[in-house]
């Protein structure tokens, strides 16, 4: 009895155990990685033995462009692989975490990604002027930041679309934002329940919580989607990683007195100087404490 033909294909979904395998021809095989070891991810590409009618083996994953971590307090997992655009999705309305768009910024910097903010709901024109202004900061620190309304589909696609054909985003999002609509107006077929679904559909039983991959439906890109995924752990992430995730700080860094200045209480630190003259936003420097700390926790032992 020998080995079956080995064969190569995408990772589609990831379910703890088991991954979910696209072939070339679009046929899905129910995947389990060899040994204990599960280091594949979403957007992985991979060679896989496949056994009987639909599920398979993976034997290796192929080299990737990037990979994109999520880290709690507990360990880091693999979150994505081979992204090449994070869509942060906030909304006019409930009101959007500073936060979330700081640690993702941080991310995308480190993983060689381009962080797209949509603004959605643009449709509530009363608390539109309010949130635009808040836009206006993230701008400043070279977001590039589409407005749209989700509920609009054609809208959705005209200007979302040119900007993934040929490419893999990774959506995420605050729940409330629109991720849900957004997906659904992008990929009529991937039927995200929105949260008037979950309640219709009794709290919530359809959503899925683990990540999945969905094709455009032109073939002309891809979008990994992360349901219940709120926040950015960046813990694994270095000190040298996280300071270069401040696109702020960058001009200034040769204007620290110490070459190994950490800008947190140094003298002669041109971070400090420039929180103290508001040229750098203090909630920046406080994110970019916190984060430092949450290293400092993670790596303590
Ligand atoms: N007015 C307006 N409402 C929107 C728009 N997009 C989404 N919504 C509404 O906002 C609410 C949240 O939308 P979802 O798509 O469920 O949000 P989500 O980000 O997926 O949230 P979770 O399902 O909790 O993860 C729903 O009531 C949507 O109908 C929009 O462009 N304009
Ligand atoms: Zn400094």
């Amino acid at each position: 009895m020998g080995h079956n033909p080995l064969h190569e294909g995408l990772v589609v979904a990831a379910h703890g155990r088991h991954y979910t395998v696209e072939m070339p021809d679009g046929s899905l095989r129910k995947c389990f990685p060899r040994g204990k070891k599960a280091g594949t991810a979403v957007g992985d590409r991979v060679v896989i033995e496949p056994q009987g009618a639909d599920e398979g083996v993976i034997v290796r994953q192929l080299e990737r462009r990037n990979l994109l971590y999520r880290s709690d307090e507990m360990r880091t997992k693999l979150f994505a692989a081979n992204v090449d655009l994070l869509l942060i999705v906030v909304a006019v309305e409930p009101a959007f975490s500073d936060e979330l768009i700081g640690r993702a910024l941080v991310a995308t910097r480190c993983a060689g990604i381009k962080p797209l903010v949509i603004l959605n709901k643009v449709d509530l024109l009363a608390q539109l002027p309010a949130a635009q202004a808040r836009i206006e900061k993230l701008r400043g620190l070279g977001l590039e930041v589409i407005e749209l309304s989700a509920l609009d589909t054609e809208q959705v696609n005209a200007k979302l679309l040119p900007l993934l054909k040929g490419r893999t985003a990774l959506l995420l999002g605050q729940s409330g934002m629109g991720k849900s609509t957004l997906l659904n107006a992008l990929v009529p077929k991937a039927l995200a329940p929105t949260q008037e679904h979950s309640v219709a559909l009794d709290a919530g039983k359809h959503t899925t919580t683990s990540t999945r991959l969905y094709h455009l439906p032109d073939g002309s890109g891809d979008l990994i989607d992360s349901p219940g995924f709120q926040n950015f752990g960046l813990s694994h992430l270095s000190a040298g990683n996280i300071e270069r995730g401040f696109p702020e700080f960058e001009a200034l860094l040769g204007e620290c007195r110490f070459y190994n200045c950490t800008h947190l209480h140094e003298p002669g630190c041109g971070i400090l100087a420039a929180v103290e003259k508001g040229t750098i936003a203090r909630e920046r420097h406080d994110l970019y404490k916190r984060l430092l700390a949450e290293h400092e926790d993670q790596n303590r032992y």
